[in-house]
């Protein structure tokens, strides 16, 4: 049974995936300080968060269980992302739910700020009759500068054309080709500050974007500008701002996020006539937190149960096309990355992965976490390293990966070897998918075998000689150890061979001094894998 914790307010219906799973017990608690949740979150193996808690190095310190953190939203920055890497905690999120609902607050907010809807309400509900005080200005034929044109600020620009504007768009990543499909002008940060009337921010918070509009930007913006932030916090710098609308350059301003959440009671947005404020609300309708709930929490089940996910924050992205090639490969690959570490002594320096055959074609490194993961498990526990972590863990340890790949198939659709290289000796091990059949093993050092990697295995060496065979199989029996399966692979009679037993239970440690004492027999090792 897995225990999810629900620590934001998160749609009901969202998560109904999670609360109708026989394998997760969900507890909703929400509104808990650091102290709080540092004292409970020790028993869950997931956390499921909005932006209001806080997933500090603290919070991951006590969650010795926790598996994976998942995020119903897009920005991920209440969560410390290095340390979940380190600690192997999954970070995952929920990007594309909440776009169009983003984008369209961003126009509540563009079209409130540019008739002073708020303001009006107000005075109207106070019993004042004003129509003087509240004269807007249209949006079309204005220049609206988006920065940041991701997926929120891509469905702003094509809304903004709907209602006449010439857009600029600004974002490292825009080509033309890209600007020209989406009709907005490839911009810079300049001629948006020199030309845009209007100017919305959709970036995430980094230091680059940090105060990306500030004093400097202000002291040359287009004068009577107006400015919206329904991204994050800080993009633009706040007493900056108050400084130049009260300077009477910019003509007003309309903020769903500040850069402390949520803002001090005298934070001079609250007062301010010319400031409209929401707290938070970009991702706030019916629709866009049931789909974030609803695709977090099937990221989460597979994640939980073991199963391959779709992107994690905290891994680099792999494209659907190429996971479902590379999926079928990665229980192959742990197998055989934990396969030549149980064989290899000493401290692992190098891990070097070949991939030939139809995995050639495709771009492997998400496979190749999967290998380094398996080598490291052996030493540092498999409850302490995942894919997410091992390259890191690799990193930090001056291990070497290296990843090469052949056109060369060995007679083989596909093969993965691996040479294994330590302070006192190199390893190679080999296997393949084979249709219908799964993983094998097909090759141990130089020796060509056909081993189904799975359960407890004896690996030897020996020489090739008469009765070497009888002999272990007379010790093992003895000793009530039954083998279930057996390849010898030699490459000369009479040279120097390997024995794979497959046996049904482990190989106790005074059994295999016994067998490494036989005569003809270099040496033994007890091998498993799950
Ligand atoms: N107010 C709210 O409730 C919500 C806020 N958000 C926030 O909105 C922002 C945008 O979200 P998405 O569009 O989904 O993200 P996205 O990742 O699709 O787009 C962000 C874009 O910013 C660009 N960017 C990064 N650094 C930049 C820089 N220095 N200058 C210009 N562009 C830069 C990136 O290249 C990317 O295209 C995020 O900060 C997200 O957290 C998202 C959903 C709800
Ligand atoms: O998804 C995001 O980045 C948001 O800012 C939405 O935050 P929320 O889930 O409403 O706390």
């Amino acid at each position: 049974m897995f225990k999810v914790l629900v620590s934001d307010p998160i749609s009901d219906l969202g998560i109904s995936l999670l609360a109708e799973a026989s394998d997760i017990a969900i507890d909703k608690k929400t509104g808990l300080s650091e102290d709080e949740l540092a004292d409970i979150i020790g028993e869950y193996d997931a956390l499921l968060v909005r932006s209001q808690t806080r997933v500090t190095d603290r919070i991951m310190t006590a969650g010795k269980q926790l598996k994976v953190i998942g995020r119903a939203g897009v920005g991920v920055d209440n969560i410390d992302l290095d340390s979940a890497t380190k600690r192997g905690i999954i970070v995952i999120n929920a990007p594309d739910g909440n776009t169009i609902t983003t984008c369209e607050h961003t126009f509540a907010m563009m079209m409130a700020l540019a008739r002073h809807i708020p303001q009006a309400y107000m005075k109207t509900v106070g019993g004042v009759w004003d129509r003087k005080s509240f004269v807007g200005v249209e949006l079309r034929n204005k220049v609206l500068g988006v920065l940041g044109m991701g997926r929120i600020g891509s469905e702003v620009a094509a809304r903004a054309k709907a209602f006449g504007m010439t857009v600029y768009g600004y974002d490292p990543f825009l080509t033309e080709e890209r600007a020209e499909k989406l009709g907005v002008r490839l911009a810079s940060v300049d001629d948006i500050i020199r030309d845009a009337d209007f100017i919305t921010v959709h970036t995430p918070l980094t230091p680059e974007t940090r105060h990306m509009i500030g004093r400097e930007q202000f002291s040359r913006i287009k004068q009577g500008v107006r400015i919206v932030n329904c991204a994050r916090g800080g993009i633009i710098d706040e007493e900056a701002l108050v400084e130049a609308i009260d300077s009477g350059r910019v003509a007003g301003a309309a903020f769903d996020v500040f850069e402390e959440e949520p803002p001090a009671a005298d934070h001079p947005f609250l007062t301010h006539p010319k400031i409209i404020v929401t707290p938070h609300l970009g991702a706030s309708t019916v629709e866009a937190q049931e789909n974030v709930a609803i695709d977090v929490s099937e990221q989460l089940l597979h994640i939980l149960r073991g199963e391959a996910f779709k992107n994690a924050v905290n891994m680099p992205p792999v494209a659907a096309d190429v996971l479902s090639k590379l999926e079928p490969y990665f229980a192959l690959g742990k197998t055989l990355g934990s396969f030549a570490a149980q064989i290899a002594e000493g401290p692992v320096k190098e891990i070097a992965v070949t991939y030939s055959g139809d995995l050639a074609n495709v771009d492997t490194q998400p496979l190749t976490r999967y290998v380094v993961e398996g080598v490291l498990s052996h030493h540092l526990g498999s409850d302490h390293v995942n894919v997410v972590n091992a390259m890191h863990l690799a990193k930090s340890r001056e291990v070497k990966i290296v990843e090469t790949k052949t056109q060369s198939t060995k007679g083989f659709t596909n093969h993965v070897s691996i040479t294994l290289r330590t302070d006192k000796e190199e390893r190679y091990a080999a296997g393949t998918l084979l249709n219908g059949f799964g993983p094998r093993i097909t090759q141990v050092d130089k020796f060509p075998v056909d081993v189904e990697p799975h359960g407890h295995l004896l690996l030897i060496s020996h020489h090739d000689k008469p009765g070497i065979i009888g002999r272990i199989g007379t010790l093992l029996g003895n000793n009530d150890v039954n083998i279930a399966t057996m390849q010898v692979g030699r490459k000369v009679v009479g040279g120097a061979a390997i024995m794979v037993l497959g046996v049904d239970k482990g190989v106790p440690k005074d059994l295999l001094r016994d067998i490494i004492a036989l005569p003809d027999l270099n040496n033994a090792k007890v091998i498993h894998l799950n």
